[in-house]
């Protein structure tokens, strides 16, 4: 299953957001949206899981205008872990989780044995299970996120937006999930801000700023010395790691690049 962005242009109060943003996302390809602070990566996943409709251009899902298919039907296809926290006051988790599996029925129907198992295997996916009778208003920032990507994988889609899905998770906890969501081998994109998680995890980038995308392509492709300094005005030290493979970022503040310029090299 596909995901892709045609040309999507966006305005807000007069505000142009997104500027015919065009991205695709391969069956079973691991995408990472990365761009500093208000350039606009929230915004174009709202376009794509039609939290939001596109002034002009196209979202295709499976190849198929996402506004001409049903909310049920794209719930089938489609997961999304968003930025905010829903107000749900009340529900224990396991509830919540559970919602997760309402597009798979019809009006009424009640759990089934598959149901319940699907649940609790999310549920020990994301490391919550000792979590499910809590209400989901007691819980921390971190396990809520959790508890928002269990009801994703109790979904069980083909297609799964994550916005900032690191956010509010210690290092730990950031790590077992982009480890599980790169192990279920779904169609993903995800809006990062960590560029050292987008390179160990992504297999394709695509960078934007001002709401436009400027550059995409591999980690190796796109996380160059000069895109950073370009997009996101800070200096980086790049060097692929030797376990991963991957390149690994060390941010340089500008008074240790102004030093090491005005020393003479021996
Ligand atoms: N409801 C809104 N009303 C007015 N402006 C908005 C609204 N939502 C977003 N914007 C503006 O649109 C621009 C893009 O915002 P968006 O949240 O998409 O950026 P982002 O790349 O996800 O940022 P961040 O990295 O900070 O989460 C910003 O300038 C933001 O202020």
């Amino acid at each position: 299953m596909t995901l892709e962005a045609k040309q999507v242009s966006f305005s807000m109060h007069d505000q142009q957001i997104l500027h015919e943003v065009s991205i695709r996302i391969k069956e079973k390809q691991f995408v990472g949206l990365i761009g500093p602070n208000g350039s606009g990566k929230s915004t174009l996943l709202k376009n794509m899981y039609r939290l939001l409709k596109p002034e002009s251009g196209t979202v295709l899902l499976n190849e198929k205008d996402i506004l001409k298919q049903s909310s049920k039907s794209i719930a089938k296809n489609l997961a999304v872990v968003s930025q905010e926290t829903p107000v749900l006051f009340d529900f224990q988790v396991q509830d919540l989780v559970s919602m997760g599996r309402t597009p798979h029925k019809k009006l009424f129907e009640l759990d089934h044995e598959d149901d319940f198992k699907i649940v609790r295997e999310a549920l020990f996916q994301t490391g919550i299970g000792h979590l499910e009778t809590r209400s989901f208003s007691s819980l921390s920032g971190g396990e809520k996120k959790r508890v928002m990507v269990a009801r994703a994988l109790a979904q069980q889609a083909q297609v799964i937006i994550l916005d900032e899905p690191t956010n509010h998770l210690d290092i730990q906890h950031q790590l077992q999930l982009m480890d599980l969501i790169q192990t279920l081998h779904l169609t993903v994109v995800a809006a990062l801000h960590d560029l050292n998680i987008a390179a160990m995890y992504c297999d394709y980038i695509y960078v934007l700023q001002q709401g436009r995308i400027v550059c995409h392509g591999t980690p190796e492709e796109v996380l160059t010395p000069a895109l950073l300094r370009e997009v996101f005005g800070v200096y980086a030290d790049i060097q692929i790691h030797h376990l991963t493979g991957k390149p690994y970022l060390t941010y340089v503040s500008e008074q240790f690049t102004k030093k090491t310029l005005k020393e003479p090299s021996i």
